[in-house]
């Protein structure tokens, strides 16, 4: 079946609701809810005009008819393929979930097609009803990045979740971040608070990845919850593809509403930094930020929030979304990222740069001399500003910090460090779980550059950590501190930094025989291997608490060996005061794992000149 094509009209701050017809292709129309005040979505440009047309256009379950969907109407151009429950389940990514939505790509798949997307929708709406065991109508937001496939997995979303009975309000393009909030934000004149909300995203992956976070008020939903929805999508999929190959029909009434959710999203960082500032208007006036948001979502910062608080923008770089990311990966940890907004800020002398990834729950700075503020800097900073407003508050970090930065939070600022385990689910969570039990703790952040505050509902949001520098800047001017980016340079003044620092990711070959045992098992017992050794051997230290693989001290640097959240790979950090101290750390490690034959570690063999 043809998927929503035709001219779409667009509509901001949804008011009130009318039906109005939507122009479709021939085969199909659509109700669409309009508004009494009709203005434009803001412009998205790149490869994601708003002509609703995907670029992969293949058979959604429904199938719609003159302000109705029908699904498995017998007219169906394709018969539904058969999809194992299995297959449902490795779609999950933690607490995310994430396939391949574009084909092409020699040895990918496609995972992620519009029928499996109509039936996760349909299972998340499932998943919600049961949460909220209400009677009444539930209503879910959905946004998306610039990703090429956004449009066609928005439109079988919004069919799986009204298939549900669910209201659909469609944000467009969008961070990851607004899409939290609208769950918070009570403004009914916006259709908010939604009761969930979807964000179509696969963060930095390639641009033929996609895939889904979820949120309610609650704020984002664990593994538990993921493996809960794909469980209901399997079934709700099944049974579809049953009625089809019966040529059911099963109509369902499908009213979209659209609503320009970013602008509400931006003006409530601008009263942040504005109330920070003292009511001032234009706190940031004669500062030179620049903004590179990778042809990701990012770009709206730069004219919905820099720009009304007054700061100069130009040299400002690919702020236009483009799902192919002609220019660099959207990734703070990307090295080329980095160059890139690094020499941005040389270039137009700028005060200071921000980056952001693809869907704005991750962001990191540069400084006015091109001094990146990532990784262990960022949280250092991050952790200068958080503790002067909470002294002694502890700081929860994921397990690949260095040991500098606990000196910097613990001997310098007067904090604590907790350092947790990979993955921003698991640091956000930690931080709320030490608060229950009576720690006071503000701030989860990962060197990913993932960070949650306690004051914004412990939400990753990369906007919103760019708020607390920009707040810094304008409030240091004010209080006559100086008027550049200096005032953060100096906050992470002793920070010891390692002379080298190295990620070596060694993978564990699937295919081969693991012992009769998954490659987590497998990873494991290299694991356990690692201690044995590290335990008999004077010159390394096990790190006395240590929540996430094997950490070790010796020759005046660290490592830490630990499996992978995701991937069958054995992520092996090391920092040293020098490359001979690296190598030999490097070496300890090659020795207690070469036994293991399924364990990959040219990397490693590389890096010891073996
Ligand atoms: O365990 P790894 O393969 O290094 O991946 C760990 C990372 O996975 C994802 O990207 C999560 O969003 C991050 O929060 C996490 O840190």
């Amino acid at each position: 079946m043809a998927a929503i094509s035709g001219k779409v009209v667009q509509h901001n701050l949804v008011a009130k609701c009318c039906q109005q017809n939507r122009e479709l292709s021939t085969k199909y129309q659509l109700h669409y809810c309009t508004l009494n005040r009709c203005n434009s979505l803001p412009p998205v440009g790149g490869k994601l005009a708003w002509n609703g047309n995907s670029t992969m256009q293949r058979g959604a379950l429904s199938k719609f008819r003159r302000g109705v969907i029908y699904c498995n109407a017998a007219s169906s151009a394709t018969a539904i393929p058969f999809v194992e429950k299995s297959d449902f389940l490795k779609l999950q990514n933690g607490s995310d979930i994430r396939g391949v939505a574009v084909d092409g790509v020699e040895g990918e798949p496609l995972t992620l097609t519009e029928p499996v997307t109509e039936a996760i929708a349909a299972g998340f709406a499932g998943w919600l009803k049961k949460k909220y065991d209400s009677s009444k109508r539930l209503r879910v937001s959905i946004g998306h990045d610039s990703r090429i496939s956004a449009q066609k997995l928005q439109d079988a979303v919004s069919q799986g979740l009204a298939r549900a009975g669910v209201e659909v309000i469609q944000y467009g393009l969008a961070s990851t971040p607004a899409m939290f909030n609208s769950t918070l934000t009570v403004d009914e004149e916006f259709s908010c608070p939604v009761d969930g909300s979807i964000m179509i995203t696969a963060s930095h992956l390639p641009y033929n990845r996609n895939g889904f976070k979820f949120f309610t008020r609650a704020g984002g939903l664990g593994k538990p919850d993921i493996k809960d929805i794909l469980e209901r999508a399997a079934e709700i999929y099944k049974n579809i593809a049953n009625e089809d190959s019966k040529g059911a029909e099963t109509a369902v009434s499908l009213s979209v509403k659209r609503v320009d959710y970013m602008s509400i999203y931006a003006s409530n960082l601008v009263a942040a930094v504005r109330r920070a500032a003292g009511n001032i208007e234009k706190p940031l006036e004669g500062f030179h930020i620049v903004v590179d948001a990778g042809n990701g979502a990012g770009g709206f910062f730069v004219g919905k929030v820099l720009e009304p608080l007054g700061a100069i923008t130009s040299g400002s770089q690919f702020l236009e979304p483009d799902g192919l990311f002609p220019n660099h990966i959207p990734n703070p940890e990307d090295k080329t990222a980095m160059k890139a907004i690094t020499k941005a800020v040389l270039d137009n002398r700028a005060d200071l740069g921000i980056i952001f990834d693809t869907d704005v729950d991750r962001s990191a700075a540069v400084d006015s001399s091109g001094r990146e503020f990532n990784r262990n800097r960022l949280i250092a900073l991050m952790s200068a500003i958080v503790l002067e407003e909470h002294p002694g508050t502890t700081i929860v970090t994921d397990s690949v910090t260095s040991d500098g930065l606990t000196t910097f939070i613990e001997k310098k600022l007067g904090g604590k460090h907790h350092r947790f385990k990979r993955g921003y689910k698991n640091v956000i969570d930690e931080a709320i779980r030490l608060n229950s039990v009576g720690e006071e703790a503000h701030l989860a952040i990962e060197t990913s550059g993932h960070g949650a505050l306690k004051e914004n509902h412990w939400l990753d949001d990369g906007a919103y950590l760019m708020v607390k520098l920009l707040n810094k800047l304008a409030s240091a001017r004010t209080s006559g501190q100086g008027s550049g980016s200096k005032v953060l340079t100096d906050m992470v003044e002793g920070l010891e930094e390692p002379a080298v620092a190295v990620e070596l990711r060694l993978k564990i070959d699937n295919q081969s025989d693991l012992i009769g045992g998954s490659f987590r098992d497998y990873g494991e017992a290299v694991l356990k291997q690692l201690e044995n050794t590290v335990d008999s051997d004077a010159k390394l230290l096990k790190a006395p608490v240590n929540y996430e693989g094997v950490r070790v001290s010796g020759y005046g640097g660290w490592f830490l060996l630990r499996l992978s959240l995701h991937d069958p790979v054995l992520p092996l950090n090391i920092e040293a005061p020098s490359n001979e101290a690296a190598v030999k750390l490097a070496h300890d490690v090659l020795n207690a794992v070469k036994e293991f034959t399924a364990l990959d570690t040219s990397a490693l063999t590389k890096f010891v000149g073996a």
